[in-house]
């Protein structure tokens, strides 16, 4: 569905990604792992159409969308939840979803999804008053995921969206990118937390100072020596 072929993304002379290449099927969980530093969220950035890159194809349905503006990335369907949440703290968590939905008019669609939405975050739907700065983080990482869901995307980015949180609610992350597949939705998740990213997904990349370094199904990637080595502490 989604195809990246060797992209290339420099920040003035500092090269952030060199020739990366990742695929992302329809429903598919794909995981980028990597160290502070290795370009993964610039590759998430460069899919979303907020950096843009020196060389290299990002494909979409067999249609190449590097020269769409952000929001035309959005109507084909690819929604980014960033790091760090960037809600807006004096807005209820209410508007903070609305926000995800500037792009579609249609009053009621926009209900029943939100309706659907507060199914799944329940703990969001009875703080949907509330200011979104009155929130916990783990709540807070919630109303941006939720806010990226309510455009009805095709492909979910979501970029370290454990960081910071407790491991109950790590596990809360966890048991939401399943719900989310399980609607069709295919995920791209970036996390430094290896071991969570690759018990998740479906299919691994390692980037290492902006080039990929390893690729695999995420249950082999688990059982790789360099991965053990290198990321879960072995
Ligand atoms: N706006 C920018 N200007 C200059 N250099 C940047 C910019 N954004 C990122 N970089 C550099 O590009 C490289 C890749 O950064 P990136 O944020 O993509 O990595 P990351 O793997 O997501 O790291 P982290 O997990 O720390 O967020 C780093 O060397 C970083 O310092």
């Amino acid at each position: 569905m989604l195809k990246i072929t060797n992209l290339c993304v420099s920040y003035g002379s500092v090269s952030a990604l060199s020739h990366v290449s990742v695929s992302v099927p329809e429903s598919g969980v794909v995981a980028i792992v990597g160290a502070n530093g290795a370009g993964k969220s610039t590759l998430l950035k460069s899919i979303a159409g907020l950096t843009r890159p020196v060389a290299g194809q990002i494909v979409m349905d067999g249609s190449d969308i590097s020269s769409l503006k952000p929001h035309e990335r959005l109507d084909r369907g690819l929604a980014l939840c960033p790091e760090g949440r960037r809600l807006f703290p004096e807005m209820t968590v209410f508007e903070n979803i609305r926000v995800g939905a500037y792009r579609n008019r249609d009053t009621a669609k926009f209900r029943r999804r939100l309706d659907m939405l507060y199914a799944i975050f329940p703990r969001i739907a009875e703080r949907r008053r509330q200011l979104a700065s009155s929130l916990s983080g783990g709540e807070q990482q919630m109303v941006a995921i939720a806010r990226a869901l309510i455009s009805q995307p095709r492909i979910l980015m979501l970029d370290e969206p454990t960081l910071g949180l407790a491991p109950k609610l790590i596990h809360e992350v966890a048991r939401l990118v399943r719900t989310v597949r399980q609607e069709g939705i295919a995920v791209v998740m970036v996390e430094q937390n290896a071991k969570l990213a690759l018990k998740i997904s479906d299919y691994g990349y390692v980037l290492e100072t902006g080039e990929l370094r390893l690729e695999g199904a995420s249950s082999e990637l688990l059982q790789s020596d360099h991965i053990v080595r290198a990321y879960l502490g072995g």
